[in-house]
């Protein structure tokens, strides 16, 4: 079972560089979120503090009830075994076999036999499909085999909570597609608490719970994924249509000068290049793969949303029964097949 991390009044800066302010959130216990927003707007920086890599200067990071900016360093240390992170480039040691590099959290952090590290290494490199790449060096393989990888390093120490970041960074459509399934089945399996930070709007609609999104030094939102997805604020609509139009420019703030000049663009029917999905449509989250157990934390999340549903602008309630309903259709279509699988196979004799 996951555990809660609690977030308050976080601040970070660099020297005189602040990164973001007051950022609160929580990341339920066992559910799968997501962090959006901007290059640069420090979502690796942000991950990296929940780890305590990196020191905010105010706010608290509370872990499993411990707050990881006050404790000692054997304190954190401890803590640290409940995270799993895949950092954004794999970062796997170039002179290491995919094998030692996955042995590698469990040679440092246990007492475990050689044997014992075999069997648990080899059934990551399997549950990765990286089975037969085990020997091999990382400059030896794919940008998304070494992911890969550095997913199967992540879940050595079975964490009870999981950092992606950027898991889908430079993998074509199909293997995002399995990391993201990989994703939805560990989450399954082990009810870890996931955080996934992405650029990518598909993952974004499919695969997380919660979602936030950070701009400009603020986190502007967090909250369930529904609610992000329906939302009128323009940075974010800006944002899941990646359209140039917008409060987001190139570099991050935009001046007024632009912004004029894009909506009159705009108004005279010029593209600002971006998608015209309807995102306020909520398509079905990625289900685990058959054989799998049910997700705990989608149960969880349907508990939550139903309470807070009434709270909500009506455009993300009707969006929200919309998609609810298309689940249980969903649910109920899938007892129907299995029942009838099960009609079919002829009871044998005795
Ligand atoms: N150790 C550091 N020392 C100084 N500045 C840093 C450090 N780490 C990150 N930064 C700065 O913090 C800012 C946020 O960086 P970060 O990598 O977290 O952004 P990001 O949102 O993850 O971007 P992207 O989406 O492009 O990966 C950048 O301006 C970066 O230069």
């Amino acid at each position: 079972m996951g555990v809660e991390v609690s977030v308050s009044g976080l601040t970070k800066s660099f020297g005189s560089q602040n990164i973001w302010r007051d950022v609160s959130l929580t990341l339920p216990t066992g559910e799968v979120s997501a962090l959006l927003g901007p290059s640069g707007t420090g979502k690796s920086v942000f991950l990296k503090t929940l780890i305590g890599l990196l020191h905010p200067e105010q706010g608290s990071v509370v872990v499993d009830g411990t707050d990881i900016t006050q404790c000692s360093a054997k304190e954190l240390y401890e803590i640290r075994k409940l995270f799993g992170v895949l950092f954004q480039d794999g970062a796997l040691f170039g002179s290491m076999s995919l094998y030692d590099n996955i042995a590698f959290p469990l040679r440092e952090h246990t007492r475990k036999k050689e044997s014992e590290v075999r069997s648990i290494v080899m059934e990551k490199v399997e549950m990765v499909g990286l089975l037969g790449a085990e020997e091999k060096l990382p400059g030896e393989i794919s940008g998304g085999m070494r992911k890969r990888a550095g997913l199967a390093r992540a879940l050595v120490l079975d964490p009870q909570i999981i950092l992606c970041d950027e898991p889908d960074s430079g993998l074509d459509p199909v293997r995002t597609a399995y990391i993201s399934q990989l994703l939805i089945d560990i989450n399954a399996t082990i009810d870890a608490t996931i955080l996934v930070v992405t650029h990518n709007i598909n993952i974004a609609r499919t695969i997380p719970d919660n979602i936030g999104m950070l701009f400009r030094k603020e986190l502007v939102m967090f909250g369930p994924r529904e609610v992000l997805l329906t939302s009128e604020q323009p940075v974010v609509k800006q944002f899941l249509a990646g359209d140039r139009f917008g409060p987001i420019g190139m570099s991050e703030e935009k001046d007024s000068a632009v912004a004029a000049a894009e909506a009159a663009m705009a108004a005279a029917g010029i593209s600002g290049g971006g998608t015209k999905d309807d995102f306020t449509e909520i398509i079905a989250q990625v289900q685990p793969n058959p054989g799998m157990p049910v997700r705990q934390a989608a149960i969880r999340h349907r508990r939550n949303v139903v309470e807070m549903l009434h709270t909500l602008p009506r455009n993300a309630q009707e969006a929200i029964r919309a998609s609810m309903a298309a689940e249980d259709a969903r649910a109920a279509e899938e007892r129907a097949a299995a029942a009838s699988v099960i009609d079919t196979v002829p009871i044998p004799v005795a």
